[in-house]
Protein backbone atom coordinates (compact mmCIF):
# COMPACT_ATOMS: atom_id res chain seq x y z
CA UNK A 1 0.00 0.00 0.00
CA UNK A 2 1.38 3.50 -0.96
CA UNK A 3 1.75 5.95 1.50
CA UNK A 4 0.37 9.48 1.05
CA UNK A 5 1.64 12.05 3.58
CA UNK A 6 1.02 15.63 2.05
CA UNK A 7 3.59 18.37 3.29
CA UNK A 8 3.60 22.36 3.27
CA UNK A 9 6.83 23.85 2.39
CA UNK A 10 6.93 27.85 2.89
CA UNK A 11 8.85 30.07 1.25
CA UNK A 12 8.77 34.21 0.55
CA UNK A 13 10.24 35.98 -2.55
CA UNK A 14 10.13 39.51 -3.33
CA UNK A 15 7.40 40.13 -0.51
CA UNK A 16 5.30 37.29 -1.85
CA UNK A 17 4.30 34.62 0.72
CA UNK A 18 4.10 30.86 -0.98
CA UNK A 19 3.22 28.37 -0.03
CA UNK A 20 4.31 24.79 -2.23
CA UNK A 21 1.73 21.93 -1.61
CA UNK A 22 4.10 19.18 -2.34
CA UNK A 23 3.53 15.67 -1.04
CA UNK A 24 4.99 12.21 -1.21
CA UNK A 25 3.69 9.09 -2.92
CA UNK A 26 5.37 5.59 -2.17
CA UNK A 27 8.97 6.00 -2.30
CA UNK A 28 8.90 9.28 -4.52
CA UNK A 29 9.04 13.03 -3.52
CA UNK A 30 8.37 15.15 -6.02
CA UNK A 31 9.60 18.25 -5.03
CA UNK A 32 12.41 17.79 -1.97
CA UNK A 33 15.56 19.77 -1.34
CA UNK A 34 16.43 23.08 -3.60
CA UNK A 35 13.80 21.94 -5.96
CA UNK A 36 11.12 23.38 -3.66
CA UNK A 37 12.79 27.39 -4.35
CA UNK A 38 13.07 26.65 -7.77
CA UNK A 39 9.36 25.56 -7.92
CA UNK A 40 8.27 28.89 -5.75
CA UNK A 41 10.58 30.86 -7.95
CA UNK A 42 8.77 29.59 -11.35
CA UNK A 43 5.93 32.48 -12.12
CA UNK A 44 8.91 35.34 -11.33
CA UNK A 45 11.18 33.39 -13.72
CA UNK A 46 8.03 33.25 -16.17
CA UNK A 47 8.06 36.92 -16.48
CA UNK A 48 11.20 37.88 -16.13
CA UNK A 49 12.75 35.46 -18.90
CA UNK A 50 9.51 35.13 -21.65
CA UNK A 51 7.46 38.72 -20.57
CA UNK A 52 8.68 42.20 -22.97
CA UNK A 53 9.12 44.80 -19.82
CA UNK A 54 6.33 46.73 -21.63
CA UNK A 55 3.60 44.67 -21.50
CA UNK A 56 4.32 42.93 -17.86
CA UNK A 57 1.94 43.86 -14.87
CA UNK A 58 2.94 43.46 -11.10
CA UNK A 59 2.94 40.63 -10.30
CA UNK A 60 3.33 37.31 -11.73
CA UNK A 61 -0.16 36.22 -11.31
CA UNK A 62 -1.24 39.64 -13.21
CA UNK A 63 0.61 38.07 -16.27
CA UNK A 64 -1.43 34.77 -16.05
CA UNK A 65 -4.27 36.36 -15.68
CA UNK A 66 -3.62 38.24 -18.87
CA UNK A 67 -3.07 35.31 -20.58
CA UNK A 68 -5.89 33.80 -19.90
CA UNK A 69 -8.09 36.53 -20.57
CA UNK A 70 -7.02 35.93 -24.17
CA UNK A 71 -8.38 32.53 -25.63
CA UNK A 72 -7.91 33.24 -28.84
CA UNK A 73 -10.69 31.91 -31.31
CA UNK A 74 -7.75 29.24 -32.43
CA UNK A 75 -7.50 27.53 -29.57
CA UNK A 76 -10.94 26.13 -29.87
CA UNK A 77 -12.32 23.11 -30.40
CA UNK A 78 -14.70 24.16 -33.61
CA UNK A 79 -11.33 26.12 -35.11
CA UNK A 80 -8.88 23.05 -34.48
CA UNK A 81 -11.18 20.34 -35.95
CA UNK A 82 -9.58 22.79 -39.35
CA UNK A 83 -5.71 21.76 -38.24
CA UNK A 84 -5.91 18.29 -38.19
CA UNK A 85 -5.45 17.18 -41.74
CA UNK A 86 -2.02 19.47 -41.33
CA UNK A 87 -1.63 17.86 -38.03
CA UNK A 88 -1.85 14.28 -39.93
CA UNK A 89 0.01 15.24 -42.63
CA UNK A 90 2.94 16.43 -40.57
CA UNK A 91 2.83 13.39 -38.34
CA UNK A 92 3.12 10.65 -41.36
CA UNK A 93 5.92 13.40 -42.68
CA UNK A 94 8.26 13.21 -39.33
CA UNK A 95 7.61 9.31 -38.70
CA UNK A 96 8.84 8.24 -42.63
CA UNK A 97 11.67 10.79 -41.95
CA UNK A 98 13.11 10.20 -38.09
CA UNK A 99 11.54 6.89 -37.37
CA UNK A 100 11.20 4.49 -40.63
CA UNK A 101 14.70 4.52 -41.31
CA UNK A 102 16.20 4.04 -37.81
CA UNK A 103 15.95 0.40 -36.26
CA UNK A 104 16.13 2.28 -32.78
CA UNK A 105 15.08 5.50 -31.65
CA UNK A 106 14.89 7.67 -28.58
CA UNK A 107 11.32 8.68 -28.44
CA UNK A 108 11.44 11.91 -25.96
CA UNK A 109 14.00 13.56 -28.30
CA UNK A 110 11.78 12.85 -31.57
CA UNK A 111 8.61 13.31 -30.01
CA UNK A 112 9.73 17.08 -29.17
CA UNK A 113 10.89 17.79 -32.34
CA UNK A 114 7.28 16.55 -33.57
CA UNK A 115 5.72 18.92 -31.09
CA UNK A 116 7.63 21.87 -31.85
CA UNK A 117 7.75 21.73 -35.61
CA UNK A 118 4.11 21.33 -35.13
CA UNK A 119 3.94 24.41 -32.72
CA UNK A 120 5.56 26.79 -35.45
CA UNK A 121 3.88 25.48 -38.25
CA UNK A 122 0.42 26.04 -36.39
CA UNK A 123 0.95 29.17 -34.38
CA UNK A 124 3.32 31.11 -36.83
CA UNK A 125 3.31 29.12 -40.20
CA UNK A 126 7.16 28.31 -40.05
CA UNK A 127 7.56 25.01 -41.96
CA UNK A 128 11.45 25.89 -42.88
CA UNK A 129 12.98 22.82 -40.93
CA UNK A 130 16.29 25.58 -40.59
CA UNK A 131 14.14 27.97 -39.57
CA UNK A 132 12.11 25.42 -37.28
CA UNK A 133 15.99 24.06 -36.04
CA UNK A 134 17.27 27.38 -35.31
CA UNK A 135 14.23 28.57 -33.31
CA UNK A 136 14.35 25.33 -30.80
CA UNK A 137 17.48 25.59 -29.71
CA UNK A 138 16.70 29.29 -27.55
CA UNK A 139 13.34 27.67 -26.71
CA UNK A 140 15.47 24.49 -25.30
CA UNK A 141 17.51 27.16 -23.57
CA UNK A 142 14.52 29.26 -22.28
CA UNK A 143 12.76 25.85 -20.77
CA UNK A 144 16.33 25.22 -18.51
CA UNK A 145 16.27 28.23 -17.16
CA UNK A 146 12.41 28.14 -16.11
CA UNK A 147 13.90 25.60 -13.83
CA UNK A 148 17.01 26.48 -12.55
CA UNK A 149 18.92 28.88 -9.64
CA UNK A 150 17.73 32.44 -10.95
CA UNK A 151 21.24 33.73 -10.46
CA UNK A 152 21.94 35.79 -13.68
CA UNK A 153 25.60 35.81 -14.11
CA UNK A 154 27.24 35.22 -17.57
CA UNK A 155 27.49 31.14 -18.10
CA UNK A 156 24.39 30.14 -15.39
CA UNK A 157 21.69 28.57 -17.31
CA UNK A 158 19.07 31.26 -15.97
CA UNK A 159 21.55 34.14 -18.03
CA UNK A 160 21.13 32.60 -20.67
CA UNK A 161 17.35 32.07 -20.72
CA UNK A 162 16.98 35.20 -20.49
CA UNK A 163 19.15 36.16 -23.46
CA UNK A 164 17.57 33.83 -25.41
CA UNK A 165 13.90 35.27 -24.18
CA UNK A 166 15.25 38.50 -25.36
CA UNK A 167 15.95 36.91 -28.62
CA UNK A 168 12.63 34.66 -29.31
CA UNK A 169 10.46 37.95 -28.84
CA UNK A 170 12.70 39.95 -31.22
CA UNK A 171 12.21 36.61 -33.48
CA UNK A 172 7.99 37.09 -32.80
CA UNK A 173 8.52 40.58 -33.22
CA UNK A 174 10.17 40.52 -36.90
CA UNK A 175 7.10 37.86 -37.44
CA UNK A 176 4.31 40.05 -36.49
CA UNK A 177 5.14 43.03 -38.46
CA UNK A 178 5.87 41.10 -42.00
CA UNK A 179 2.44 39.35 -41.00
CA UNK A 180 0.61 42.96 -40.61
CA UNK A 181 1.98 44.16 -43.34
CA UNK A 182 0.66 40.76 -45.40
CA UNK A 183 -2.82 41.46 -43.77
CA UNK A 184 -2.44 45.55 -45.10
CA UNK A 185 -1.41 44.31 -47.81
CA UNK A 186 -4.19 41.97 -48.67
CA UNK A 187 -6.71 44.26 -47.11
CA UNK A 188 -5.94 47.08 -50.06
CA UNK A 189 -6.13 44.19 -52.71
CA UNK A 190 -8.94 42.63 -51.95
CA UNK A 191 -11.78 43.42 -49.77
CA UNK A 192 -13.25 40.08 -49.31
CA UNK A 193 -13.51 37.72 -46.58
CA UNK A 194 -10.25 36.47 -47.44
CA UNK A 195 -8.38 39.66 -46.68
CA UNK A 196 -7.99 38.16 -43.21
CA UNK A 197 -6.43 35.45 -44.28
CA UNK A 198 -3.07 36.05 -45.88
CA UNK A 199 -1.62 33.28 -47.68
CA UNK A 200 -4.36 30.90 -46.08
CA UNK A 201 -2.44 31.59 -42.78
CA UNK A 202 -4.75 31.51 -40.14
CA UNK A 203 -2.56 30.70 -37.62
CA UNK A 204 -2.22 31.60 -34.38
CA UNK A 205 -0.53 34.95 -35.01
CA UNK A 206 -3.01 36.04 -37.25
CA UNK A 207 -5.66 35.18 -34.80
CA UNK A 208 -4.31 37.42 -32.20
CA UNK A 209 -3.53 40.10 -34.69
CA UNK A 210 -7.14 39.83 -35.64
CA UNK A 211 -8.12 40.36 -32.05
CA UNK A 212 -6.46 43.43 -31.70
CA UNK A 213 -3.00 43.15 -29.39
CA UNK A 214 -0.26 44.99 -29.76
CA UNK A 215 2.75 44.06 -30.85
CA UNK A 216 4.49 43.42 -27.29
CA UNK A 217 1.66 41.16 -25.81
CA UNK A 218 1.80 38.91 -28.93
CA UNK A 219 5.32 37.99 -28.46
CA UNK A 220 4.82 37.80 -24.84
CA UNK A 221 2.00 35.82 -25.01
CA UNK A 222 2.99 33.84 -28.03
CA UNK A 223 6.32 33.26 -26.51
CA UNK A 224 4.09 31.50 -23.28
CA UNK A 225 2.13 29.52 -26.19
CA UNK A 226 5.71 28.20 -27.16
CA UNK A 227 6.78 27.13 -23.82
CA UNK A 228 3.23 25.86 -22.61
CA UNK A 229 3.75 23.43 -25.35
CA UNK A 230 7.24 22.63 -25.69
CA UNK A 231 7.89 19.81 -22.77
CA UNK A 232 3.62 18.81 -21.98
CA UNK A 233 2.64 16.76 -25.02
CA UNK A 234 6.10 15.75 -25.96
CA UNK A 235 5.78 13.70 -22.54
CA UNK A 236 2.64 12.36 -22.51
CA UNK A 237 3.62 10.84 -26.03
CA UNK A 238 6.71 9.44 -24.54
CA UNK A 239 5.04 7.81 -21.80
CA UNK A 240 1.98 6.59 -23.82
CA UNK A 241 4.70 5.13 -26.19
CA UNK A 242 6.48 3.69 -22.89
CA UNK A 243 3.58 2.28 -21.22
CA UNK A 244 1.98 0.92 -24.35
CA UNK A 245 5.34 -1.01 -24.72
CA UNK A 246 4.23 -2.17 -20.81
CA UNK A 247 1.02 -3.11 -21.52
CA UNK A 248 0.27 -3.72 -24.88
CA UNK A 249 -3.40 -4.97 -24.18
CA UNK A 250 -4.49 -1.71 -23.22
CA UNK A 251 -3.20 0.37 -26.16
CA UNK A 252 -6.53 1.91 -26.39
CA UNK A 253 -6.88 3.11 -22.91
CA UNK A 254 -3.73 4.57 -23.30
CA UNK A 255 -4.93 8.61 -21.79
CA UNK A 256 -4.53 7.41 -18.01
CA UNK A 257 -0.81 7.93 -18.58
CA UNK A 258 -1.59 11.12 -17.82
CA UNK A 259 -2.75 10.17 -14.03
CA UNK A 260 0.30 8.65 -13.43
CA UNK A 261 2.91 11.31 -15.12
CA UNK A 262 1.30 13.85 -15.65
CA UNK A 263 3.32 16.25 -18.04
CA UNK A 264 2.49 19.81 -16.26
CA UNK A 265 3.39 19.24 -12.39
CA UNK A 266 0.85 22.03 -11.36
CA UNK A 267 0.23 25.75 -10.92
CA UNK A 268 -0.20 28.15 -8.77
CA UNK A 269 -3.19 30.31 -7.01
CA UNK A 270 -3.45 32.66 -4.77
CA UNK A 271 -5.56 32.10 -1.68
CA UNK A 272 -8.69 34.32 -1.67
CA UNK A 273 -9.70 33.45 2.38
CA UNK A 274 -7.84 31.27 5.01
CA UNK A 275 -8.11 27.62 4.29
CA UNK A 276 -6.85 24.42 6.32
CA UNK A 277 -3.90 21.95 4.30
CA UNK A 278 -2.72 19.06 5.77
CA UNK A 279 -3.10 20.53 9.37
CA UNK A 280 -1.48 24.19 8.58
CA UNK A 281 -3.90 27.26 7.71
CA UNK A 282 -2.71 28.70 5.05
CA UNK A 283 -3.91 32.61 5.58
CA UNK A 284 -5.64 34.69 2.29
CA UNK A 285 -3.12 36.85 0.23
CA UNK A 286 -0.32 33.57 -0.11
CA UNK A 287 0.39 32.02 -3.58
CA UNK A 288 0.30 28.69 -3.28
CA UNK A 289 1.45 25.88 -5.47
CA UNK A 290 -0.45 22.57 -6.12
CA UNK A 291 0.78 19.95 -7.62
CA UNK A 292 -1.11 17.22 -10.26
CA UNK A 293 1.14 14.48 -9.40
CA UNK A 294 0.16 14.37 -5.61
CA UNK A 295 -3.83 14.94 -6.56
CA UNK A 296 -3.37 12.21 -8.72
CA UNK A 297 -1.20 10.08 -6.42
CA UNK A 298 -4.13 9.81 -3.44
CA UNK A 299 -5.18 6.41 -2.26
CA UNK A 300 -8.24 7.48 -1.16
CA UNK A 301 -9.39 8.21 -4.78
CA UNK A 302 -6.90 6.51 -6.41
CA UNK A 303 -6.72 2.84 -4.84
CA UNK A 304 -3.16 1.18 -5.33
CA UNK A 305 -2.27 4.71 -7.10
CA UNK A 306 0.81 3.85 -8.40
CA UNK A 307 -0.53 1.04 -10.36
CA UNK A 308 -1.44 1.20 -14.43
CA UNK A 309 -5.11 0.07 -14.36
CA UNK A 310 -7.39 1.64 -17.02
CA UNK A 311 -10.58 0.18 -15.48
CA UNK A 312 -10.46 2.76 -12.99
CA UNK A 313 -11.36 5.29 -15.46
CA UNK A 314 -14.80 2.77 -16.39
CA UNK A 315 -18.28 3.85 -15.36
CA UNK A 316 -18.27 6.89 -13.95
CA UNK A 317 -14.67 7.09 -13.29
CA UNK A 318 -12.74 9.06 -10.94
CA UNK A 319 -15.20 11.64 -8.77
CA UNK A 320 -14.56 15.53 -9.83
CA UNK A 321 -11.33 17.45 -9.51
CA UNK A 322 -9.13 14.34 -8.63
CA UNK A 323 -8.09 13.54 -12.02
CA UNK A 324 -6.62 17.18 -13.46
CA UNK A 325 -3.94 16.57 -15.46
CA UNK A 326 -5.00 19.88 -17.52
CA UNK A 327 -5.74 21.89 -14.18
CA UNK A 328 -9.54 22.62 -13.08
CA UNK A 329 -12.01 25.52 -12.84
CA UNK A 330 -11.74 29.06 -14.70
CA UNK A 331 -7.81 28.36 -15.12
CA UNK A 332 -8.06 25.12 -16.66
CA UNK A 333 -5.03 24.79 -19.78
CA UNK A 334 -6.77 26.29 -22.44
CA UNK A 335 -4.43 24.53 -24.94
CA UNK A 336 -5.95 20.94 -23.65
CA UNK A 337 -7.99 20.52 -26.73
CA UNK A 338 -5.14 21.29 -28.97
CA UNK A 339 -2.56 19.12 -27.17
CA UNK A 340 -5.31 16.16 -27.05
CA UNK A 341 -5.58 16.66 -30.44
CA UNK A 342 -1.87 16.71 -31.59
CA UNK A 343 -1.45 14.09 -29.12
CA UNK A 344 -4.15 11.77 -30.53
CA UNK A 345 -3.46 12.12 -34.22
CA UNK A 346 0.47 11.60 -33.45
CA UNK A 347 -0.18 8.40 -31.88
CA UNK A 348 -2.94 6.86 -34.04
CA UNK A 349 -0.10 7.20 -36.65
CA UNK A 350 2.75 5.81 -34.61
CA UNK A 351 -0.11 2.89 -33.03
CA UNK A 352 -0.54 1.91 -36.97
CA UNK A 353 3.07 1.74 -38.28
CA UNK A 354 5.28 0.60 -35.52
CA UNK A 355 5.57 -1.63 -32.77
CA UNK A 356 8.56 -1.37 -30.48
CA UNK A 357 10.41 -2.51 -27.72
CA UNK A 358 12.54 -0.46 -24.66
CA UNK A 359 16.00 -0.68 -25.16
CA UNK A 360 16.19 0.32 -20.93
CA UNK A 361 12.74 -1.86 -19.00
CA UNK A 362 14.01 0.45 -15.96
CA UNK A 363 14.82 3.37 -17.03
CA UNK A 364 14.57 6.54 -14.29
CA UNK A 365 12.12 9.01 -15.00
CA UNK A 366 13.12 12.61 -13.69
CA UNK A 367 11.22 15.43 -13.33
CA UNK A 368 12.28 19.04 -13.84
CA UNK A 369 8.77 20.97 -14.18
CA UNK A 370 7.68 17.94 -16.16
CA UNK A 371 8.63 14.53 -15.72
CA UNK A 372 11.28 12.51 -18.57
CA UNK A 373 12.97 9.25 -19.02
CA UNK A 374 16.38 9.50 -17.62
CA UNK A 375 18.06 8.23 -21.11
CA UNK A 376 15.33 9.83 -24.00
CA UNK A 377 13.07 6.10 -23.93
CA UNK A 378 15.37 4.59 -26.50
CA UNK A 379 13.17 1.88 -28.09
CA UNK A 380 13.82 -1.13 -31.11
CA UNK A 381 11.33 -0.23 -33.80
CA UNK A 382 9.20 -2.84 -35.97
CA UNK A 383 7.44 -1.48 -38.68
CA UNK A 384 3.99 -3.40 -39.02
CA UNK A 385 1.67 -3.40 -42.46
CA UNK A 386 -2.07 -3.57 -41.27
C1 LIG B 1 -0.40 17.45 -22.51
C2 LIG B 1 -0.27 18.76 -22.66
C3 LIG B 1 -0.61 19.80 -21.62
C4 LIG B 1 -0.86 19.64 -20.27
C5 LIG B 1 -0.87 18.36 -19.45
C6 LIG B 1 -1.13 20.97 -19.74
C7 LIG B 1 -1.44 21.22 -18.41
C8 LIG B 1 -1.70 22.48 -17.90
C9 LIG B 1 -2.03 22.76 -16.52
C10 LIG B 1 -2.12 21.74 -15.38
C11 LIG B 1 -2.23 24.10 -16.40
C12 LIG B 1 -2.64 24.86 -15.13
C13 LIG B 1 -4.17 24.91 -15.12
C14 LIG B 1 -4.78 25.52 -13.88
O1 LIG B 1 -4.22 26.50 -13.36
O2 LIG B 1 -5.84 25.02 -13.41
C15 LIG B 1 -2.03 24.68 -17.71
C16 LIG B 1 -2.13 26.04 -17.99
C17 LIG B 1 -1.93 26.58 -19.23
N1 LIG B 1 -1.71 25.91 -20.41
FE1 LIG B 1 -1.48 23.90 -20.62
N2 LIG B 1 -1.06 21.89 -20.76
C18 LIG B 1 -0.75 21.23 -21.92
C19 LIG B 1 -0.58 21.78 -23.18
C20 LIG B 1 -0.78 23.11 -23.48
C21 LIG B 1 -0.67 23.68 -24.81
C22 LIG B 1 -0.38 22.86 -26.07
C23 LIG B 1 -0.91 25.03 -24.71
C24 LIG B 1 -0.96 26.11 -25.77
C25 LIG B 1 -1.17 25.89 -27.03
C26 LIG B 1 -1.16 25.31 -23.29
C27 LIG B 1 -1.41 26.56 -22.79
C28 LIG B 1 -1.59 26.82 -21.44
C29 LIG B 1 -1.74 28.18 -20.89
C30 LIG B 1 -1.67 29.50 -21.67
C31 LIG B 1 -1.95 28.03 -19.50
C32 LIG B 1 -2.13 29.14 -18.45
C33 LIG B 1 -3.62 29.34 -18.19
C34 LIG B 1 -3.89 30.34 -17.05
O3 LIG B 1 -3.07 30.48 -16.12
O4 LIG B 1 -4.98 30.93 -17.04
N3 LIG B 1 -1.07 24.13 -22.60
N4 LIG B 1 -1.72 23.68 -18.60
Amino acid sequence: MSKYSPEVFRTSLLGEDMVVLCGASGNKVLFSGYDKYIISWWPYAFKNILMDPSSVGNSANDEAAKMRSFLPQFLKPDSLKNYILVMDSMAKEHLQKEWSPCKEVKVFALSKKYTFALGCKLFVSIDDPKYVAKLAEPFAQVMAGLFSLPINLPGTPYNRAVKDGRMIREELKALITSRKMELSMEDNNNNNDNSKNPGGKMDLLTSMILDGLDESEISSKMGGFFIANHDTASAAITFIISYLADYPDVYRKVFQVLRLLPPASGTFREAIQDFMYAGYTIPKGWKACWNVYTTHNNPKYFPEPEKFDPSRFEGNGPPPFTFVPFGGGPRMCPGKEYARLQILVFMHNIITKFKWKKLNPDEEIKFIGSPFPAKGLPVSLETIQI
